[in-house]
């Protein structure tokens, strides 16, 4: 990286060593107004970032200051106009607003790298107090055929999706909030057996893609359903789970209940198996046809749930998946 260099007639804040609040406010604007970034800061954020999350354990355990408050955000899937809307009705990510994004934050969406390099400029810039869970769709799979491979290429190049790839792989699976609130992408498993500990001892390193079946691919795809017990997926990776599932888990491991998203919800979320398992999704008019609002959780140091919805704004003429490869195209041989 060290070699290439930035045209003196770049004209935006150059990124020297390490990330700064001056950078990112420029970098949104540029965004807002579909600009890119220098391609070579593009490698130094997502560099940066994947050796930063590569040292996190697979479940992040944080706390809420006495003065600070966590907001926690479902998918966005590349909508990063209304990612910018949250952002305005809820105050941007600052030492003491700690902000954690559920997985799911790119693919669907014509916006994907722009919502993911903003992402992962804050996790540098404050990695403390900025939290990224993975979701099923920071998968080379998914990002193969819901637009993300397809718009890195397009907006950068091939080796910009690459180090995404190896980014994605080294996200946490799941973050735990003031030993309260487990939140991770998808839900529970398919065994009752699982605790807390069995997360912390995953080693995600080993298995860059989550697969068809075990901890990883559950907690990153499972959804939960109405029915006590459990149930097959609708779609057709992973199983479903009932309010006795979630009530087991939350008294076998002392949580209060477990937040996740990985589904639209048509108020944005939902409290679901009797409030122990709460659905967030802050992707609004979700793929420009749901009418579903959007929705994110604040939870300040007294960890009382404070849910806020959210509605759609205006965004440039591009449809979603306008990046997508064609199924041919993207076929391996
Ligand atoms: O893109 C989505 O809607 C989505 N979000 N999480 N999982 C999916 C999905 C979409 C298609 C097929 C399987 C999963
Ligand atoms: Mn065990
Ligand atoms: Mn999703
Ligand atoms: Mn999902």
């Amino acid at each position: 990286l060290d070699s290439m260099v930035v045209d003196a007639d770049y004209d935006g804040v150059r990124l020297e060593e390490e990330m700064t609040t001056e950078f990112i406010t420029d970098m949104m604007e540029r965004f807002k107004n579909g600009k890119k970034i220098h391609k070579k800061y593009v490698y130094q954020i997502v560099i940066a970032v994947q050796k930063i999350v590569y040292d996190e354990p697979t479940m992040v355990e944080m706390e809420i200051e006495d003065d600070a408050t966590l907001t926690v955000c479902g998918d966005t899937h590349g909508q990063f106009f209304d990612l910018m809307e949250l952002f305005r009705l809820n105050g941007l990510p600052t030492e003491k607003h700690y902000y954690l994004f559920n997985g799911d934050f790119v693919d669907r969406g014509s916006w994907s790298t722009e919502i993911a390099l903003l992402l992962y400029a804050y996790k540098w810039l404050r990695p403390s107090q900025f939290f990224i869970n993975r979701g099923n769709h920071e998968t080379d799979d998914m990002n193969r055929v819901y637009g993300f491979e397809g718009e890195c290429k397009a907006k950068y190049n091939d080796r910009t999706f690459k180090l995404f790839s190896e980014s994605f792989s080294a996200l946490p699976l799941a973050t735990l909030i003031g030993k309260k609130y487990l939140v991770l992408h998808g839900g529970l498993f398919s065994d009752d057996k699982i605790t807390l500990d069995d997360i912390r001892a995953l080693n995600r390193h080993n298995q860059r893609q989550p697969g068809q079946a075990g901890l990883m691919m559950e907690m990153l795809w499972t959804d939960p359903q109405t029915e006590p017990g459990r149930g097959p997926s609708k779609r057709g990776v992973g199983m479903q789970f009932g309010p006795d599932v979630t009530r087991r888990f939350c008294e076998k491991n002392g949580l209060s209940a477990v937040i996740r998203s990985h589904e639209v919800r048509m108020e944005g979320y939902e409290e679901e198996h009797d409030g122990k398992c709460i659905t967030v999704f802050s992707a609004p008019r979700y793929c420009d046809s749901t009418e579903n609002k959007g929705a994110y959780i604040n939870i300040g140091p007294d960890y009382k749930l404070e849910f806020h919805k959210f509605d759609a704004v205006p965004h440039p003429n591009i449809k979603p998946m306008a990046y997508a490869q064609s199924s041919l195209m993207s076929a391996t041989y």
